[in-house]
C-alpha cells in the first residue's frame, strides 16, 4: 500500500498511530480539522492541523499553541497536546517544522450551526451568555484578547448545554499594565476613515461590535442578523446608528467625518432595542443595552456583566475563576521573536527556542509531562506586519503616538485577586441544575440534534429527568420564515422600482448636464456627501450616452458607478441626483436577490437553503423541501 493511502496519512495528516477512525470535521482558514479516536483514552478528539509555509503562518501557529496551552478553563476548548508530524513531540525548535498538530477535546456542533434552526429560547440563550462571559472572563484575566469571537467559535455539547470558546488563532496577549498604543489617525487617514475602522477603533474590545451583536441578538430574536445585514459597511453602519445611541463626542465627530448624511438628527436613535425587540423581556433588553454600548469603554466588562440581574439564576463570582498565569507583557514581545528567526535563522535561535518554552508543564504526552527550561525575556520587537497590534512598552518613548486604543482599565482590578478564585468545587453547570435548569419555560422545542433520534432515548439533561421533544425546532421557525418571507417580497419589489427610478432620474440627469449650453463651472469639493457620480462623458459631441439597461448583473451596475472618469457636478443638479452608496447597495442587493432567485435558492435572508456543508458528527440541519410549503405541523407545535 502505498505510504499516502495508510491511515496515517489520511486527508493529508501525518499523525501517529494512537489516532483512529479519523473523520473530517470541517476546513476554516488554516486548513482541515479532523476528528479521531485517541487509542491511548478512547476518547475522540479533534485535530487541527497548522500549515507552516511563511513567516505569517509560522507566527500565528506558534501563537495559537502558545496561547491556547495555557487556557484551562471549563469554558474555553482544552488543548490535549500539540505535535510535530508523524506524531512526534514538538522539538526544540518548532519553526522549522511543515506543520504542527492541535489536539483538542473534540466539541458536538458550535454556535452558527444551532442558530441555523432559529434563535434560542430565552433559557438556553441566558445560560449560554453566561457560559460565554465566564469564559470571556477568564480570557481576559489571562490577558488575551480572542479577536474572532463569532458563533462558528463558540462550541457547544448540546447534551449538557455546555459552552467553550475555541479558535485561537487569531488571538493576541494584551497586557493592561502597558498602554497599547495605536496610531489610530494615522491609520484613519491612510485609509480615508473607513467606518468599519470606526467600529473597532477602541482596541480593547474583543472581537469587533457588529459580531458581538449577532451572536446576542441572533440567540434571542429570529431579527438578530439585522445588524449584519448591511449591504455594505456604510449601510451596516447605519442599521447599528438606528439602534444604538452615539454619546461620546468624540464618536459624534468622527462619525460626522466619514459619513455625516446617516447621521440621524439630533442623534437620536430611530428603533431603540426596546421597539426592535419587542418579544425580548425587560432585562434582557437592558443588558443588551448595557453590553451593547457604541463605545467600547461604556461596555460592561465581561466580569460586570456576569452579575447583571439577566444573568442572576446564574452568576456566582466565586465559581467565576480568573488566570492564575496571566501573560504579561514579555510574552507578546517574544512573538515577534518568530517571524525574525524564520527569515534569519541564525542568532535568535536559543531566544525564540525558550521564549515557545515558558510554561513548564505545557506538552502533555500520553498524560505524562515534558517539561522545558524557564522563558528568556526581550524587547525585540522586530514584526513590522502587524505594527499598530503590537503593544508598545511605555518604557519606549510613547509621545508621538496619536491615540491610545487601550486595554480596558477596569480590569487592573482584578488580576492580582486570582487566589480567590481557585476553589472550582463546584462547577457552573451543577449550579445550573441546581437552580432549576430544568424548569425553564422554553416554550418550544429544544431539539437541538434534529435528525439525531438516538439523542432523543439519550436526554439526561435538567436534573435527570429526560425530555422528548420530538418536534423539531424548526418547524416553529418556519412560522416566522413564512411571514418574513411575504413581507421581505413586497419589500424586493419596491425596491426594484426604487432602483428604477434611481436610474431614470440619473439618465435625465446626465442628459441634461449634456445637453446644457454651458456647463456650470462652480463645482463642490470631494466630500463624501457631495462627491455624486455621473456616467463618463461623451468623448466627441457626435457620442451619444447609452441609457443604462436594468441592472441584470453586478458588474454592468459597477462597472457603470466605477468608471474612474467620473466628475464632480455642479451643484445646483445635487438634489437632482441620487446617492451613490443608497444606489451601489440597493444595485448590489438586488442583483444579488436575482441571482438567488435564478439559481432557485434563497439565502440567509430568505430563509431557503441548500446544505453546502459535508456532512460530519455535528448534527445537521434537515434540508428544506424545494417547494415553499412549510412542513406538517406536529400535534405539539
Ligand atoms: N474542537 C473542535 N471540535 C469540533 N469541531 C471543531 C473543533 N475545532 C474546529 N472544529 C471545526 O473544524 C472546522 C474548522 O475550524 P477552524 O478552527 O480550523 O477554523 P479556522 O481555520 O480558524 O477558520 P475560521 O478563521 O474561519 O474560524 C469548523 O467547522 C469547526 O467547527
Amino acid at each position: 500500500m502505498a505510504r499516502q493511502d495508510t491511515p496515517l496519512f489520511l486527508h493529508g495528516f501525518d499523525l501517529s498511530g494512537h489516532f483512529v477512525d479519523l473523520r473530517p470535521l470541517g476546513t476554516g482558514v488554516t486548513g482541515l480539522v479532523l476528528s479521531a479516536v485517541d487509542q491511548r483514552t478512547g476518547q475522540r478528539v479533534a485535530i487541527k492541523k497548522l500549515v507552516m509555509r511563511d513567516t505569517v503562518t509560522v507566527k500565528h501557529a506558534l501563537r495559537e499553541v502558545k496561547i491556547t496551552r495555557r487556557l484551562h478553563h471549563e469554558n474555553v476548548v482544552r488543548v490535549h497536546e500539540v505535535l510535530a508530524p508523524y506524531g512526534r513531540p514538538l522539538p526544540r525548535d518548532p519553526t522549522q517544522l511543515s506543520a504542527l498538530y492541535i489536539v483538542q477535546e473534540c466539541m458536538e456542533t458550535d454556535l452558527a450551526r444551532l442558530l441555523e434552526q432559529g434563535p434560542l429560547p430565552t433559557g438556553h440563550a441566558t445560560l449560554l451568555f453566561y457560559q460565554l462571559l465566564r469564559g470571556l472572563k477568564f480570557i481576559h484575566s489571562a490577558n488575551v484578547l480572542h479577536r474572532d469571537l463569532k458563533p462558528a467559535n463558540i462550541f457547544i455539547n448540546t447534551d449538557q448545554l455546555l459552552l467553550k470558546i475555541g479558535d485561537f488563532g487569531l488571538a493576541r496577549i494584551v497586557d493592561p499594565h502597558y498602554s497599547h498604543k495605536v496610531k489610530m489617525k494615522l491609520i484613519l487617514s491612510k485609509t480615508g476613515r473607513k467606518p468599519e475602522l470606526l467600529l473597532n477603533m477602541h482596541g480593547y474590545s474583543d472581537g469587533s461590535f457588529v459580531q458581538l451583536m449577532c451572536i446576542v441578538l441572533s440567540c434571542l430574536t429570529i431579527t438578530g442578523d439585522l445588524f449584519c445585514n448591511g449591504a455594505h459597511e456604510l449601510e451596516q453602519m447605519q442599521l447599528i446608528l438606528d439602534s444604538v445611541p452615539v454619546l461620546r463626542e468624540e464618536d459624534r465627530h468622527d462619525l460626522l467625518q466619514v459619513m455625516p448624511s446617516y447621521v440621524s438628527h439630533g442623534w437620536r436613535v430611530k428603533k431603540p432595542f426596546s421597539e426592535l425587540l419587542p418579544e425580548v423581556d425587560a432585562q434582557a433588553v437592558d443588558f443588551l443595552e448595557r453590553i451593547l454600548t457604541f463605545h467600547p469603554m461604556d461596555r460592561l466588562t465581561a466580569e460586570a456583566a456576569l452579575s447583571h440581574p439577566f444573568l442572576q439564576q446564574y452568576s456566582c463570582p466565586e465559581d467565576e475563576p480568573t488566570s492564575t498565569h496571566p501573560f504579561r507583557i514579555e510574552d507578546e514581545l517574544e512573538d515577534s521573536l518568530i517571524t525574525e528567526h524564520k527569515s534569519s535563522h541564525s542568532g535568535t535561535s536559543s531566544r525564540y527556542e525558550n521564549s515557545l518554552s515558558t510554561d513548564v508543564c505545557w506538552q502533555h504526552s500520553g498524560g505524562k509531562c515534558r517539561c522545558m527550561p524557564p522563558g528568556h525575556i526581550t524587547s525585540d520587537m522586530g514584526d513590522t506586519t502587524e505594527d499598530e497590534e503590537v503593544q508598545r512598552d511605555p518604557r519606549a518613548n510613547s509621545t508621538s503616538l496619536l491615540e491610545e486604543a487601550q486595554v480596558d482599565p477596569r480590569k487592573y482590578s482584578h488580576s492580582s485577586s486570582a487566589e480567590r478564585f481557585l476553589d472550582n468545587s463546584h462547577s457552573s453547570l451543577d449550579r445550573a441544575s441546581g437552580l432549576g435548569f430544568g424548569e425553564l419555560d422554553c416554550g418550544r422545542s429544544c431539539d437541538y440534534k434534529v435528525g439525531s433520534p438516538s439523542y432523543l432515548d439519550k436526554i439526561a439533561w435538567r436534573e435527570g429527568k429526560p425530555q422528548h421533544y420530538s418536534e423539531p425546532k424548526l418547524i416553529l421557525d418556519l412560522s416566522h420564515w413564512k411571514r418574513n418571507t411575504s413581507k421581505q417580497e413586497e419589500k424586493e419589489e419596491e425596491e426594484t422600482a426604487d432602483l428604477f427610478q434611481e436610474i431614470s432620474r440619473w439618465v435625465e440627469s446626465t442628459h441634461a448636464r449634456l445637453h446644457s449650453p454651458s456647463p456650470s463651472p462652480s463645482f463642490e469639493p470631494r466630500s463624501p456627501t457631495c462627491y455624486t457620480s455621473s456616467p463618463p462623458l461623451p468623448l466627441s459631441p457626435t457620442d451619444q450616452p447609452t441609457p443604462p439597461s436594468p441592472p441584470s448583473s453586478t458588474s454592468s451596475v459597477s462597472q457603470s458607478v466605477n468608471d474612474s472618469s467620473f466628475e464632480p457636478l455642479p451643484v445646483k443638479q445635487k438634489e437632482r441626483l441620487f446617492d451613490l452608496d443608497v444606489f451601489i447597495s440597493r444595485a448590489l442587493k438586488l442583483c444579488r436577490q436575482n441571482k438567488e432567485k435564478g439559481d432557485g435558492k434563497k439565502g440567509k435572508d430568505g430563509g431557503w437553503r441548500e446544505e453546502t456543508k459535508q456532512p460530519n458528527i455535528h448534527k445537521r440541519v434537515p434540508r428544506l423541501p424545494e417547494h415553499r410549503t412549510p412542513p406538517p405541523q406536529t400535534p405539539n407545535s
